[in-house]
């Protein structure tokens, strides 16, 4: 199964969902589009404990840390969510990790979750619980649910709001697959923790 890690932002902690969806299944990871400088790929391989996951290489690598369409014009190259096919791979698992939020556009027509019109995947969704993550997460699932994109289900991260979630909850009527706490170091052995909950999920 091929799971697309999308988000309401960026910095909501899709690297670190992706790091425990990839020790769950002992997946491959594959990030389609890094934008600046550290790599998510390298995050990613630093948290995983098993042996069998594969790095697969991104298909663009920009300069700038910042929306892709920006920082291709940066480097003066364009970018195609046509031309991000999944790389081959005998792993029966591929999580996939966007770039920033749903929306986050690849150039003046296209956006990240245009990504996801290439090839069998299902959507996991990482929504954090501030204040304003409601609209941000409602307005982020009534434009999946627009373009008919599959949804597995929802991952809240970080600091716990029991009222946020429950009303996204109800609006998304979508499974919730994990709670990952604000944790005070993020390491192999935080990701093995989560890894071994979101597993009965998947
Ligand atoms: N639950 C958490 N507890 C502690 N730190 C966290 C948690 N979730 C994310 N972080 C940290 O917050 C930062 C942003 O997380 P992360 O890189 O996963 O976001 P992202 O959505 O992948 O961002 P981008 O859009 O740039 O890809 C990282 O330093 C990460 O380690
Ligand atoms: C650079 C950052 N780490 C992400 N890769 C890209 C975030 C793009 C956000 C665009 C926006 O929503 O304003
Ligand atoms: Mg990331």
């Amino acid at each position: 199964m091929n799971y697309f890690v999308t988000a309401i932002g960026t910095d909501s902690g899709k690297t670190l969902v992706s790091a425990i969806l990839t020790e769950a299944l002992h997946a491959d990871y594959w990030k389609p589009v890094q934008a600046g400088f550290p790599k998510d790929s390298e995050a990613v391989e630093a948290l995983l404990s098993n042996t069998t996951s594969k790095i697969l290489p991104e298909q663009y690598v920009l300069n700038t840390p910042a929306s892709p369409h920006y920082a291709a014009e940066v480097d003066r190259v364009s970018i195609h969510a046509k031309e991000m096919t999944l790389p081959f791979t005998k792993n029966r698992h591929l999580i996939i990790e966007g770039a920033g939020g749903a929306l986050v556009p690849l150039n003046d027509k296209e956006f990240v979750i245009d990504i996801t019109n290439n090839f069998p995947c299902e959507v996991i969704l990482v929504c954090n619980l501030y204040l304003g993550s409601i609209n941000h997460s409602l307005l982020t699932l009534n434009e999946l649910k627009h373009r008919n994109v599959k949804v597995k289900g929802i991952i809240f991260n970080g600091p716990s709001n029991p009222s946020s979630e429950s009303i996204i909850v109800k609006h998304a009527q979508l499974p919730v697959l994990l709670n990952i706490k604000q944790e005070e170091k993020i390491n192999k052995e935080v990701v093995r923790k989560y890894a071994s909950i979101v597993r009965e999920q998947l």
